[in-house]
């Protein structure tokens, strides 16, 4: 099964991607912000580690039914750069545990192909994990228009300070294989959408031959394994 990476900052333009792949090229996303959401819910171990660590530094911390309050974390987070570090340490192995178990499940579904919708994909080095990465870009001026249309409870600074939280378009630009321009209409970005479908499609098909049942679930564990200890290593020597 071919694994595809997509990833792009915030307000790019992911979710529009992810929603024309899945709706109309049928293809299985792994939304890794809304995992990020699932593995903070009360009663997680991450949850508990998020409350012991930041409640005396962020008193309204906690909504009045115990959910983090995420406007307040992440308020606190993107103007603290080393308790950001400290969010992603505490969140981040826990997104991965959950993104590795729902690839291994959509290939035993018998799907050829998924895609992991992931705003940190070169950051936190899960391009390691994928077959083939796609980078979605947008002008930054455009990026933070259409982020503070999103959410208008958020002030320019701070819309500015989570942009420059992430790496830049430079750099996926360098790591990507593809890259999707997103400065236009959704016309023009759901035709590069579709033609990049077609231009992955023959490494799909190598993939597929390659993992023929019943050999393909022990090669396709073997995989999962392997690059996730090559990716664990790289965990290590940071
Ligand atoms: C800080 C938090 C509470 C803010 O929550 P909020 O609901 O306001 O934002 P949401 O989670 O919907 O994220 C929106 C966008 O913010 C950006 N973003 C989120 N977390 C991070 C981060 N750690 N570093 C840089 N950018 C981030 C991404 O572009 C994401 O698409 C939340 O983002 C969080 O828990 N982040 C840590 C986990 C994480 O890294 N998630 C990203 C996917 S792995
Ligand atoms: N080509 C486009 N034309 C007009 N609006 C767009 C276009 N692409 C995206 N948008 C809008 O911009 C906003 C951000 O897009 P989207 O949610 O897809 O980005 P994202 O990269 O998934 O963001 P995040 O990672 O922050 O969740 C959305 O409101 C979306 O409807």
């Amino acid at each position: 099964m071919l694994v595809v990476g997509l990833t792009g900052g915030i307000a790019s333009g992911k979710s529009t991607v992810s929603r024309r792949l899945e709706e109309h090229h049928h293809i299985p996303i792994i939304d890794a912000d809304k995992i990020a959401r699932e593995v903070v819910e009360p009663g997680q171990a991450a949850y508990t580690k998020i409350v012991n660590y930041f409640q005396s530094k962020i008193p309204n911390l906690l909504l009045d039914d115990n959910h983090l309050n995420r406007a307040a974390l992440g308020k606190w987070v993107f103007s603290n750069s080393e308790d950001l570090q400290v969010l992603n340490q505490i969140t981040h192995p826990a997104v991965r545990y959950t993104i590795f178990k729902r690839v291994l499940f959509c290939y035993l579904r018998g799907y050829s192909m998924c895609v992991l919708d992931v705003p940190l994909l070169f950051e936190a080095g899960l391009d390691l994990f994928c077959g083939v990465t796609i980078a979605v870009l947008s002008e930054p001026s455009l990026q933070l228009e259409r982020l503070l249309a999103r959410n208008p409870q958020m002030s320019n600074g701070e819309a500015k300070s989570r942009i420059n939280s992430q790496t830049t378009n430079e750099e996926r630009i360098e790591k990507a294989d593809f890259v999707l321009t997103n400065n236009g209409g959704l016309p023009f970005l759901y035709r590069e959408i579709d033609e990049l479908v077609r231009r992955i499609q023959p490494t799909v098909l190598r993939t597929v031959l390659e993992y023929i049942p019943p050999f393909g679930a022990i090669s396709a564990a073997a995989i999962v394994l392997s690059r996730y200890e090559a990716f664990a290593q790289t965990q290590k020597m940071k």
